[in-house]
């Protein structure tokens, strides 16, 4: 079942959902609502290799913000670290960000229980849009399980901001 606004409220406060920070305004009917962190990440042209580490541009946003480009693929990061070792969580963006054509998440939104950092977001844009650090853009809704989790101890586990992905790992063992 998905957790009411209430319920992730007390469960925050009980410590058994973590988000960090809190505000308790950002609080939505059925999720948390999530800012923008000022990282964004771009992959180098060229060919990706699935068993290579790829390679990033790192920028960080000043409160002027950043145009982000159609066509471009970036990856954004969430400005909360957010997670529960007792609920699994999915990621979604807010209307009012998808709506102008900002796209956050395509086709990995699971947060499985026991991962608590910042969350990267896969973004792309329908037209030239200008995106602030600190903007709402997300939501993140908790869900209960059935049955005991391990919780989630991977690639990711201890990441502090947006990450490029890691899939070398699986072929290489090491980065
Ligand atoms: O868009 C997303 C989706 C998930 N996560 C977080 C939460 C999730 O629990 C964690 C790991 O995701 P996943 O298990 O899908 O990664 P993986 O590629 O399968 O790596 P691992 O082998 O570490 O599980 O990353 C994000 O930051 N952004």
């Amino acid at each position: 079942m998905i957790l009411s606004g209430p319920e992730i409220l007390s469960e925050t406060m009980a410590g058994r959902i973590h988000i960090d920070d809190f505000d308790p305004e950002r609080i939505e009917p059925n999720s948390y609502g999530f800012r923008l962190a000022e990282d964004i990440l771009e992959y180098e042209d060229g060919i990706i290799d699935c068993f290579e580490p790829p390679k990033a541009e790192h920028a960080k946003m000043g409160p002027e913000g950043m145009v982000l480009e159609p066509g471009r693929f970036y990856l954004g990061g969430t400005m909360e670290a957010m997670g529960s070792p007792h609920y699994a969580a999915t990621l979604y963006a807010c209307r009012s960000a998808s709506t102008l054509g900002i796209w956050i998440q395509f086709s990995a939104p699971l947060g499985h229980s026991g991962a608590v950092f910042p969350w990267t977001l896969e973004m792309k844009v329908a037209h030239p849009v200008r995106v602030y650090p600190g903007m709402l853009i997300g939501k993140l809704a908790f869900w209960s399980m059935q049955g005991e989790a391990n919780g989630y101890v991977g690639k990711y586990t201890g990441s502090r901001s947006a990450v490029a992905s890691r899939l070398s790992l699986d072929h290489h063992g090491t980065d």
